[in-house]
C-alpha cells in the first residue's frame, strides 16, 4: 500500500520509511540505524560504566534539577550547577577524573561524523544522558565548547524519542525526528549552534535498556 494514501502524518512517514540518511538542515544529518551493529555492546559497556559512575541530575543555573540524569567519559565531562554550564575534568560527585572514552565509541563517533561529511572527528567528551519516561530536554544550543568547527555526534539507545531540530533562533520551527535504538544524528558547520531538544519521552520498554533512553553526545570540548 502507498504510505501516502494511508493518511499518515510526516512523522509517521519518517518512522515507517527509515531512510539510510536524511538531511535535517545544512550540515545536519540523521543516520537511522547507523549504530545498530554496536548497539548491544554499547548498552553492555554503559551498564558497567554506571556502576562506579552513576548518572546524576545536574542543576540548571536557576537552581532546578534537570529531569535527565547524566554521566560522562573523556578528558572533559559536561556539568551543570548553580554556577552555570560547562566542562569539568573531574566528576563533581567524586572529584575523580572521568574514565576514558573506549575505542568502540571513539570509532563509532569518527565514522558517523565522516559519513555526515566531517573528516577527522576526535571527541574529547562523551556525555551520557539517561531519560526515563516523562523526562525531556528543552530547546537549547550546545555552546559550551571552545571550537565550533567540530561537529556533534549523538547516538540513541533504548526506548524511542522525538528529537526536535530547529534553527539558529529559538523561535525557528523545529523538525521532529523519530529516533530509535541505534540511530545517530550528526550536526556541525552551518547548523553547529542550532537549537535542539528532546520531547517528553513516552512510556515504553526496550529489551536491553528497559524503560530508558540512553543518549551519547560526543563533542570536542577543548
Ligand atoms: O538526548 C539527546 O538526543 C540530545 C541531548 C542534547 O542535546 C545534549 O545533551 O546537549
Ligand atoms: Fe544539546
Amino acid at each position: 500500500m502507498n504510505l501516502l494514501t494511508r493518511g499518515l502524518k510526516t512523522m509517521d512517514l519518517l518512522t515507517e520509511l527509515r531512510p539510510e540518511q536524511m538531511t535535517l538542515a545544512a550540515g545536519a544529518v540523521w543516520l537511522p540505524g547507523f549504530a545498530l551493529p554496536q548497539a548491544e555492546a554499547l548498552c553492555a559497556y554503559l551498564q558497567q560504566h554506571f556502576v562506579p559512575h552513576p548518572p546524576q541530575q545536574m542543576m540548571t543555573p536557576m537552581g532546578y534539577p534537570m529531569s535527565v540524569r547524566t554521566s560522562s567519559m573523556g578528558d572533559r565531562g559536561w556539568v551543570g550547577s548553580a554556577q552555570g554550564y560547562g566542562y569539568s575534568a573531574v566528576e563533581p560527585s567524586s572529584g575523580r577524573p572521568w574514565p576514558p572514552i573506549p575505542p568502540l565509541i571513539l570509532t563509532l563517533a569518527h565514522d558517523a561524523a565522516l559519513k555526515a561529511g566531517y573528516a577527522g572527528f576526535v571527541p574529547d567528551s562523551c556525555l551520557i544522558n539517561v531519560y526515563a519516561p516523562g523526562n525531556k530536554m528543552g530547546l537549547h544550543q550546545d555552546k559550551d565548547e571552545q571550537d565550533f568547527s567540530q561537529p556533534i555526534v549523538s547516538v540513541s539507545l533504548g526506548i524511542p524519542a522525538t528529537f526536535l531540530f530547529g534553527g539558529a533562533r529559538r523561535s525557528d520551527k523545529a523538525v521532529k525526528v523519530p529516533l530509535q535504538h541505534g540511530d545517530v544524528v550528526v550536526w556541525g558547520g552551518a547548523s553547529r549552534r542550532f537549537y535542539h531538544g528532546i520531547a517528553t519521552i513516552a512510556a515504553n520498554q526496550h529489551p536491553q535498556a528497559g524503560a530508558q533512553r540512553i543518549n551519547l553526545t560526543l563533542r570536542k570540548a577543548t
